[in-house]
């Protein structure tokens, strides 16, 4: 190996990649269970996919268990309406698989939002994402593995069906996104590209502005990397967020392990004194 010159003179002798130190992976911290819900101050955003419903295989498999729907009905009701799902799905899927009246949403990662009040607020479509979509329906052809998930405002990339084609599908997802002038954003075994405009974090702060969320703690409940933004905007805004599943670095401050710990914790909510 030939020793190369530093901007002093000296010689340095580079190291083969192979024996270059590897950066340590950032310390996970264990975090502990949540605390119950303060039913006379706090408000609930709860994330959907992973959170109160287990992960399947593909997106249309999903249900909402009977239990877990009565939970959020009750804890809903308990909290005085101040409760929200803040989801990547679509405001219309979670109507119709959670089929809770008049609930607030915000879909599409923040892109689309109904409030406590049934008050629409959505992004316009860019001709961007209508000229990406039929790039992605013939990357999808090209590799029928992986699955196409239409949601108008956004398209995702499930590779869950073929872990083995992630980087391909980060490549070709990656170049329309780039090309179009659309947000990529990475989930669980899935690559969306999306309009820009607000996210979860966003449709927090947006709901803690309103009746009858506004002047109460909130608390975050969800799994997936996109739920760290709204981790943060919940503690900005006083409360925290949870996390779901196994430990990794994050910006929740508890934990909890699975949708049925999620679904214990919200059973045990303490009625108002
Ligand atoms: O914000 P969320 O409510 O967690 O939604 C995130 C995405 O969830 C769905 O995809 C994920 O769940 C599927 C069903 O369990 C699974 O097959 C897929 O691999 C996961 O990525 C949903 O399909 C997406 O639209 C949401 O963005």
């Amino acid at each position: 190996m030939q020793p190369e010159q530093d901007l002093a003179g000296s010689p340095v002798t580079m190291l083969p990649s192979a024996q270059a130190p590897e950066p340590a992976p950032p310390p996970v911290r264990e975090l502990a269970v949540p605390p119950p819900i303060d039913v006379a101050g706090d408000a609930l955003f709860l994330d959907f996919d992973g959170t109160l419903t287990v992960i399947r295989p593909r997106p249309d498999q999903v249900v909402v268990g009977i239990q877990m729907r009565r939970c959020v009905m009750r804890a809903r009701t308990a909290l005085s309406g101040r409760m929200a799902i803040v989801s990547g799905r679509s405001v219309a899927v979670i109507n119709s698989l959670l089929s809770i009246d008049g609930i607030a949403v915000a879909g599409i990662h923040g892109l689309e939002r109904r409030d406590a009040k049934g008050v629409w607020t959505r992004t316009a479509p860019t001709t961007g994402m209508a000229a990406a979509r039929p790039e992605v329906e013939a990357l999808v052809t090209s590799r029928p593995r992986l699955q196409m998930e239409d949601k108008g405002l956004s398209i995702a990339l499930h590779y869950r069906g073929a872990p083995e084609l992630r980087t391909f599908a980060e490549d070709a997802i990656g170049a329309i996104a780039g090309r179009h002038d659309l947000l990529l954003q990475a989930g669980s075994m899935v690559l969306e590209i999306r309009e820009k405009g607000p996210d979860k974090a966003s449709a927090l702060t947006a709901f803690m502005a309103e009746a009858p969320f506004a002047g109460a703690r909130p608390i975050f409940v969800g799994d997936d990397l996109t739920d760290e933004v709204a981790f943060e905007a919940a503690a900005v805004h006083g409360g925290f967020g949870i996390l779901v599943g196994q430990p990794r670095p994050t910006a929740a401050r508890y934990r909890l392990a699975n949708v049925d710990a999620v679904q214990a914790w919200l059973t045990a909510l303490e009625p108002a004194a």
